[in-house]
């Protein structure tokens, strides 16, 4: 659906060129909701907006639907981009135009004609929940429902694509959750393929099918969702991860503990989550452990659990029990501090 081939983009900038894309090359599938992660500067945008060109890469290709973008004439990707929707995090509505004008303004850039423009912004208001807010102007609305006018205006051409910068970055917990609940069901119900950037790993959690980490530029690792919250390869995306996940020991309690003892932060994956794994590695190793925090944590429908013990024992007895929970498929990794 979406391929990046060996995409590049520098700035030239008064200090000297800044890269922001080194070299990435992805492939986003038709209909799935694709993640891409990283801190500030990490280069996320930059991609995000040489998928529709809004940014010209320096080098390497834009394939969406098979069309290499970056070859099309002015007019030719002027109509590309009408298949690829944009939304973003400050949801960039025209202020002085109400809901149903904000919405009826890119049907009409794109040509509709005045007789479709009507029942077009009517279903779309339908479907982003804001039928009755048509009249209204964007200072009149809550964030959460100003991202929605912003989502059905991105709709308004029927897209095969839509681009979400930060999409919920602005917004509290709850509405988030709304936002992500929307996406979910325009992804389904009007087989969307989505592209959403987020320095958020919770945000990923909860609503993409797969996943790009970025740093520097490059893309360091990509997978399933599931598959890299269950095993993460390079240290940034364990800290994503970490902080997602949100294991963080009290100060206090980590220093009441005895220091004779080792803490294991064991990641229970697929089945492993759901099994009585815990009471077997305490009986079959002569161990004894004391949970100090834990969660089993649903990515899809499949289960993560994620465990910090300390375990005591002789140091044969607690190698033994770590060779036990690797053969049992589990992550295990030594904690040695609250961080
Ligand atoms: N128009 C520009 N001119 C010069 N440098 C730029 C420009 N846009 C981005 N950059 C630089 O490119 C790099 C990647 O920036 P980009 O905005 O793509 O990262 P990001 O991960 O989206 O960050 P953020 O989450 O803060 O938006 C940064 O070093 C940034 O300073």
């Amino acid at each position: 659906m979406i391929r990046l081939v060996d995409l590049h983009k520098a700035y030239e900038t008064k200090q000297g060129t800044v890269v922001g894309v080194d070299h990435v090359s992805l492939h986003i599938r038709k209909g799935e909701i694709f993640g891409i992660v990283g801190y500030s500067g990490a280069g996320k945008s930059s991609v995000l907006r040489c998928i529709n060109l809004l940014e010209k890469p320096t080098a390497g290709q834009v394939l969406v639907d098979g069309v290499n973008l970056t070859t099309l004439s002015k007019e030719e990707l002027r109509k590309a981009r009408q298949k690829i929707g944009m939304i973003f995090q400050h949801f960039h509505l025209i202020s002085s135009k109400t809901v149903f004008e904000n919405v009826a303004f890119a049907l009409k850039a794109a040509g509709v004609p005045k007789s479709s423009i009507t029942g077009r912004v009517t279903e779309l208001l339908q479907l982003v929940g804001l039928s009755d807010k048509a009249g209204q102007y964007p200072a009149q609305l809550s964030g959460g429902q100003k991202q929605r006018v912003g989502i059905a205006r991105a709709l308004a051409n029927d897209p095969h694509v839509l681009l979400c910068d930060e999409p919920t970055s602005a917004l509290d917990p709850t509405t988030t959750q709304s936002i992500l609940a929307l996406l979910r069901q325009i992804n389904k119900e009007l087989g969307l393929t989505i592209v959403l950037i987020t320095h958020e790993m919770e945000v990923v959690k909860d609503l993409c099918h797969r996943v790009a980490i970025m740093q520097q530029g490059k893309v360091i690792e990509e997978g399933e969702v599931y598959d890299v919250f269950a095993n993460p390869v390079q240290p940034l995306t364990k800290q994503f991860i970490h902080n997602a996940l949100e294991f963080k020991l009290p100060r206090k309690l980590w220093d009441k503990l005895d220091p004779a003892g080792q803490v294991l932060k064991v990641l229970f994956r697929d089945d492993a989550a759901e099994q009585g794994i815990i009471s077997r590695l305490l009986k079959e190793n002569g161990i004894s452990a004391n949970i100090l925090h834990g969660k089993i944590e649903y990515i899809g429908d499949k289960p993560l659990g994620t465990f910090i013990m300390e375990v005591k024992g002789t140091p044969e007895e607690i190698k033994q029990a770590v060779q036990f929970l690797i053969q049992q498929s589990c992550g295990v990794e030594v904690v040695t501090d609250v961080d």
